[in-house]
């Protein structure tokens, strides 16, 4: 049995957790779940996760959902002892978490709104709302960086895995990062720092970006 994520092409959530696998050097199989034939409503999937969201992780029958609790089980588990993904300082780990918090709390249901309208309710334009809430989140992130290098400390840990897969898909919604020197700064830090950043987050992405710019019609975002 082993490993099994559930997972969709371009979702953030899933990224960050195909980071966190990389990063580890997980042999992990992958089973995809298309959400928009509504698989992740089905009874079998929804016995799995209630709340019908992909990531979720099937570790030999431990079932648990959320990407960023997935990302602190493998670490956990799979990691080294006191690894610097997930470090055992208190105080770090109060940061990681203050971050993950942000992302679940803002930074994420900023790309789900844009995401949803523009994918599944298929308008093709984006709220003045949503382009206000994404500058905050910059806003906030480009002060966040102000006095480490990734967003919780100055090495890589979980909470970079989110914020950085987050970030740049609202990215593809609000093409503004370059207006935040740190921001941009800390996104180009992650590519080329984190272990196979490519395939874990860059290429998935670029597909999504491919399906938000035929639906809303643009030539270049
Ligand atoms: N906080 C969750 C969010 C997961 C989430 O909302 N995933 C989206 C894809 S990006 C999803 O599965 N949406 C379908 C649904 O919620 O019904 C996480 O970090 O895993």
């Amino acid at each position: 049995m082993g490993l099994t994520l559930y997972y969709v092409e371009g979702s953030p959530p899933v990224r960050a957790t195909q980071l966190c696998i990389r990063a580890l050097g997980l042999n992990v199989q992958y089973e995809f779940v298309n959400l928009f034939k509504k698989e992740n409503l089905q009874p079998a999937f929804l016995e799995k996760n209630p709340m019908h969201s992909v990531p979720v992780l099937d570790d030999n029958g431990f079932i648990i959902w959320d990407s960023h609790a997935i990302n602190e089980y493998l670490v956990t588990v799979y990691g080294k002892e006191n690894d610097s993904l997930f470090p055992k300082d208190p105080k770090l780990r109060a940061i990681i978490h203050q971050m993950t918090h942000f992302d679940t709390g803002l930074a994420f249901p900023t790309f789900a709104g844009m995401s949803f309208r523009v994918l599944f309710a298929k308008k093709k334009d984006i709220l003045e709302e949503s382009i206000r809430r994404t500058r905050d989140v910059y806003a906030l992130v480009e002060k966040f960086l102000e006095k480490t290098k990734y967003i919780a400390c100055d090495h890589i840990t979980i909470a970079d895995f989110s914020i950085v897969t987050t970030l740049t898909t609202l990215e593809v919604f609000v093409p503004e990062i370059s207006n935040y020197s740190r921001v941009a700064a800390y996104i180009e830090r992650c590519r080329t720092t984190m272990k196979d950043y490519q395939e874990a987050n860059q290429d998935s992405l670029d597909m999504f970006k491919a399906a938000v710019q035929e639906r809303l019609n643009r030539s270049s975002l």
